[in-house]
């Protein structure tokens, strides 16, 4: 991502939070045609790198104020020796505002949107600019719109798109009826919730985000809630090892491990937590699969757990402070209870996979005894977990469905998948961009959920532990590369760590 880090940000506005961003810095004195000048600005900026002066650039504004900013970028790139052709869908008469401003103030001529005609010029363009809609889209696009739309995607022209590719919300990520798909997105003062929430984040291709003079001092004010997942948000709860410190000191974490043939799940996830710098990690197997346990253990230790009891007794060991269980534990009414008797320990908890199906008939049982938990407790469900869980939150967007998975359950809840959202029960919402594609598969979670509960044991705060855990697991994922298989990203987590140490950015 082409950004400066502290210039940029990690807080991810509503479009509606823009817009106050932008009330509060008018109110204070910023004129808005002077904020519209920066911001296309921009965006003349972006197309200047991509192609030299004399290339024909094609600009589609829409009625409100993308549209402006597509016209102030016609209006610099025009006198930069670009020739430029410019579009407007909808009236010349119903132009108000700064956009209105803009338009008047535009050295070349404007034609009606037309979709054929502008698919008969789109060969020969070198940019096109897409400025049809952005903060302000308030349904479906249809219509001539959508036919345009689609002769642009169809099209091999390099869009760039002002502030949101057309037809994405920048709320949820969604498209509304269709949206351009963008080579690059160049968007101002903050990056939205709909460049990083999926589909949106498809749409956008490179991002870009302009300052064009919004003190962030406004963000005080707006209070925003939602961010990406970068180490900012997490680097400073992270403990580093002390050098008069053992291992007790950096934790003691406890992973069940599921029967004899499905034991690699806890395994993985054992190997992570321990990677990710818990002090120690136990697997605790049940007598069927000590014996393969035993064979594949070096450095995590084990310890034989018969049933509910071996739970509780396991348990007396004060210095286990995090637990993990649900990978390969299988789905039970006993799964259920040892989820109860975890919850009731006073122990940072991780339910996974399992642990969480178990409760697919009864999640408000579950959600009653996290209410009851003395420790943190995180959640880890896919997309199919979370239904099981969360049936009542069907359709709705993942940042919102979080949030109240988050708030009905009283845990921190890891909404996975490629744009995994951690959203805690106050409603704050970090959203994950840094896993590849290659993470997607067999015992990826696993190891995920081994790394949050290696984090939780080091005591970093339940909100915290999940996000870096999932940035960790996105940042090994990356460095493992094509191919990777599970077993490849605790390994991986040693130069991402090393990188972080050295430089606390990540
Ligand atoms: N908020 C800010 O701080 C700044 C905003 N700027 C620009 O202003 C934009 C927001 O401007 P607006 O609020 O005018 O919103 P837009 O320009 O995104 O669109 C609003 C217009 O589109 C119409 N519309 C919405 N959905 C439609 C649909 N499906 N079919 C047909 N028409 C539809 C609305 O009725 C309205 O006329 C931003 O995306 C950004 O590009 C920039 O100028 C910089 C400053
Ligand atoms: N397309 C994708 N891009 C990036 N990460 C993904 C993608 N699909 C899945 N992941 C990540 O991979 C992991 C898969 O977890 P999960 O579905 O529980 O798998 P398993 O049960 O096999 O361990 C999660 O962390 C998820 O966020
Ligand atoms: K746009």
């Amino acid at each position: 991502m082409d950004e400066n880090p502290q210039e940029t940000g990690s807080e991810l506005l509503t479009p509606e939070e823009m817009g106050e961003a932008d009330r509060l810095t008018v109110d204070a004195g910023v004129p808005g045609p002077v904020l519209m000048e920066r911001a296309g600005g921009h965006v003349a900026e972006a197309v200047m790198r991509r192609c030299r002066a004399g290339s024909k650039i094609l600009i589609l504004s829409g009625p409100g104020n993308n549209g402006g900013d597509g016209f102030v970028a016609a209006r610099v790139l025009h006198e930069a020796g670009y020739r430029c052709q410019v579009f407007l869908a909808g009236e010349v008469d119903r132009l108000a505002g700064d956009a209105r401003l803009a338009f008047d103030a535009l050295p070349v001529a404007v034609s009606p949107l037309d979709p054929d005609l502008v698919a008969s010029v789109l060969p020969g363009a070198a940019v096109v600019v897409d400025a049809l809609f952005g903060a302000g889209l308030d349904r479906p696009l249809d219509g001539a719109v959508a036919q345009l739309i689609d002769a642009v995607n169809k099209a091999d022209v390099f869009v760039i798109s002002v502030d949101l590719p057309s037809g994405i919300n920048g709320e949820t990520g969604a498209v509304m009826g269709c949206a351009v798909e963008a080579k690059e997105t160049v968007t101002f003062f903050r990056f939205k919730l709909g460049h990083f929430l999926l589909p949106g984040r498809l749409a956008c291709g490179r991002l870009v985000c302009g300052q064009i003079g919004i003190d962030p001092a406004v963000l005080d004010k707006i209070a925003p809630s939602a961010f990406r997942n970068t180490p900012y948000l997490w680097r400073s709860a992270w403990p580093q090892p002390a050098l008069d410190g053992h291992k007790f000191t950096r934790g003691h974490a406890l992973v069940f491990s599921g029967g004899m043939t499905t034991s690699g799940a806890a395994r993985l996830a054992a190997g992570a937590a321990l990677r990710c710098g818990a002090g120690l990690v136990t697997l605790a197997a049940p007598p069927s699969a000590v014996m393969v346990n035993a064979a594949h253990l070096t450095a995590v230790m084990l310890t034989p757990v018969a049933g509910l009891a071996g739970i509780e007794a396991v348990l007396e060991d004060p210095r286990l402070n995090a637990a993990l269980i649900g990978p390969g534990y299988g789905v039970s009414p006993e799964t259920r209870q040892a989820v109860g008797i975890l919850l009731g320990s006073g122990r940072a908890v991780v339910l996974d996979a399992d642990a969480l199906t178990s409760f697919e008939t009864e999640p408000q049982a579950l959600f009653s005894r996290i209410r009851q938990a003395a420790g943190p407790v995180v959640l880890t469900p896919h997309g199919g977990e979370f239904r099981r869980l969360f049936p009542h939150l069907a359709g709705r967007d993942k940042l919102s469905a979080a949030r109240a998975a988050a708030a009905d359950s009283g845990a921190v809840v890891v909404y996975k998948g490629a744009d995994t959202v951690i959203a805690s029960p106050d409603g704050t919402a970090a959203i994950n961009g840094n896993a590849p594609a290659w993470l997607a598969t067999a015992g990826s979670g696993d190891v995920l959920a081994g790394i949050i509960c290696g984090l939780l044991a080091q005591r970093m705060p339940a909100f915290q532990a999940a996000s870096m855990g999932v940035w960790l697991h996105g940042a090994a994922g990356s460095a493992a590369g094509p191919g990777l298989i599970a077993e490849d990203i605790a390994p991986a987590l040693r130069p991402v760590l090393a990188r972080l140490v050295e430089n606390p950015e990540g």
